[in-house]
């Protein structure tokens, strides 16, 4: 019992496929059962061969084609569950049995809740029941694994009697479910602890533990029981499962990874496999992966906060407790949003071949920060565009003098504008457009003629009610041949411009914001006069 590997079990096709919506097709599970034995499981519960004959022909297929192959490095143990009566067991057995290492697995619940209302049994039936079935399995298949279901709500002595009529009748290995997660750690640990020590013959068995999340302890649970002796993890992987699921693969094997001292204990999994596995189970089953989860969520690896940052730029373990490469993850994210702070947003523009000294990154930095407050993150496109308000001093070529729009359903959407242009004239042009920003916007290519296209253009409402304060903020790309002053300059030319406006008329705010990104455009190109400063050096 005190041999530090621990088996990992995963019974994300079985348990996991319980989710509600989770079903997959049968070459679906077949594609997961490769990830599994690629990840290297010791088991794969491969399903409920008596649910259905078309998941017991899944099984059986993962039995011939999984069951059989060493892709994983070993073979890995293709089990089936089936409850405690003959006509599931031998389903199960029909499933299984073409694997190199078949197992069935079979329950009975334990707990008095159960026995009297789902059941309709009393303990001595359940204990005959046990030692019938249990011996039955045998009697088809060597490696028999036997559940007290409810295990985590039954009376500790009943279960040392269950399992000891279990063991007897030729149970290989006990596994003890919290079947409704209803337990916590200190209380389960001491419940593994006390069947270890109270129930003959254990010990040559292999304990396991199934735990659910219910109260989001299923994953401290399993630990506690692996503390306590048990060597198998039943587990899921993105901890999919029945209600609100089961034990996350990827977190007991990464706690065991990544605290080998404490826990003392390891596994046979291949830990560079976890996220790609991720996503294939949530593809197939539909079930998406909350951005927050544990090792494979979105931002598992991804840092905002400007302390964080500026740490992870020092040494990555200072917010880090693994690499990201350990589970196959991309490397770590530094996200820039407003809670980033110089040392972040230095980096990522010297990434984009900029070099700023300390008064331009001031300058540059509390823009920054101001469009943080705006846009939840901030893209590279939107740095270039900052760093082009300091490259090239904004200066207003064209300035908004007039604009009037009809727009609504009972005609075309038209604006006329009229803007006071380089020259000190006034220059007019009117457009239709499929809308009056559409149409403001055409009537303004038509007199700046600077070609470029719209990146990016957002909505904002500064203050709430009817006269709310509307920001616009757009980005636009210039046309490259309106950029290329020469050959030296062309490399450090940004060519993606920012604009900002307010205004209660929303149409009046999107024109400014355009025009404001054209004239840093404009004055990038050089078309009316040479660039004003450069300020910024390329790397
Ligand atoms: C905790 C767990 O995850 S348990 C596994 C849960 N997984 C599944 O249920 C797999 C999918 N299930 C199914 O497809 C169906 O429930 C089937 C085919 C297995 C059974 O369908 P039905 O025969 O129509 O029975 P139904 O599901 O309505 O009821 C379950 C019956 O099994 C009995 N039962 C429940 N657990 C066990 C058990 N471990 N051993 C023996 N009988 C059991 C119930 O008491 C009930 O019996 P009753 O009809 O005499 O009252
Ligand atoms: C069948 C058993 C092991 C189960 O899934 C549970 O009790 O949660
Ligand atoms: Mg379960």
């Amino acid at each position: 019992m005190s041999e530090p590997y621990v088996r990992i079990f995963d019974t994300t096709l079985r348990d996991g496929e319980q989710s509600p919506g989770a079903t997959m097709t049968s070459a679906e599970k077949l594609e997961v059962a490769r990830g599994l034995a690629r990840l290297g499981v010791d088991v794969i519960e491969a399903g409920f061969p008596a649910a259905s004959p078309d998941d017991l022909e899944a099984v059986r297929r993962i039995a011939i084609e999984v069951g059989n192959s060493a892709d994983g490095g070993r073979v890995p143990i293709i089990c089936g569950l089936a409850r405690a009566t003959k006509s599931d067991i031998d389903k199960a057995w029909q499933a299984v049995q073409p694997a190199a290492r078949p197992r069935i697995h079979t329950f009975l619940a334990t707990s008095e809740i159960h026995m009297q209302y789902k059941l309709r049994m009393t303990r001595q039936q359940v204990l005959e029941r046990v030692a019938e079935m249990v011996a039955y399995a045998r009697s088809l298949c060597e490696d028999v694994e036997f559940s007290p279901e409810d295990a985590g709500r039954s009376d500790p002595e009943f279960l040392y009697e269950v399992l000891a009529v279990a063991i007897r009748a030729g149970a290989t290995t006990l596994n003890i479910p919290d079947t409704v997660g209803y337990t916590t750690p200190d209380e389960f640990g001491a419940l593994i602890a006390g069947i270890i020590q109270n129930t003959p013959g254990i010990e040559n068995c292999i304990v396991s533990v199934h735990c659910h999340n219910d109260l989001g302890l299923a994953t401290a649970n399993t630990l506690a029981g692996l503390r306590a002796g048990a060597r198998q993890a039943e587990v899921t992987i993105n901890g999919i499962g029945e209600r609100a699921g089961n034990t996350a693969l990827e977190e007991v094997v990464m706690a065991l990874h990544t605290r080998p001292q404490f826990y003392g204990l390891h596994t046979g999994i291949d830990t560079t496999q976890i996220s790609r596995i991720s996503k294939l189970v949530s593809n197939y089953t539909g079930l998406p992966v909350q951005p927050n989860k544990a090792i494979v969520g979105a931002n598992a690896f991804a840092h905002e906060a400007g302390i964080h940052q500026d740490g992870m730029l020092k040494h990555s373990l200072t917010y880090e407790i693994m690499r990201p490469e350990t589970v196959g993850a991309t490397q770590s994210k530094l996200v820039l949003g407003k809670h980033s702070g110089r040392h972040a947003l230095r980096t990522r523009l010297a990434a984009l071949g900029y070099a700023l000294d300390e008064s331009e990154m001031d300058q540059v930095f509390e823009r920054f920060k101001h469009l943080a407050d705006r846009k939840k993150t901030i893209t590279d496109a939107d740095l270039e565009a900052l760093v082009s308000d300091e490259l090239y001093q904004p200066r207003e070529f064209f300035a908004l003098d007039g604009l009037q729009v009809a727009c609504g359903t009972m005609g075309m959407p038209t604006a006329t504008v009229r803007l006071r242009g380089p020259d000190g004239q006034l220059h007019v042009s009117a457009a239709v457009g499929t809308g009056p920003v559409d149409a403001a916007y055409k009537a303004i290519d038509a007199i700046v003629k600077a070609p470029n296209t719209l990146q990016e253009f957002v909505v904002h409402a500064v203050t709430e009610g009817i006269d709310a304060l509307g920001e616009v903020t757009v980005r636009i790309e210039g046309i490259d041949a309106l950029l290329q002053i020469s050959p030296q300059r062309e490399a450090e030319v940004p060519r993606t411009f920012g604009g900002y406006g307010a205004d209660t008329d929303i149409v009046v705010a999107s024109v400014k914001a355009y025009l404001a990104a054209l004239n840093k455009l404009l004055v990038a190109s050089g078309q009316y006069g040479s660039v004003e400063q450069s300020a910024v050096q390329p790397v």
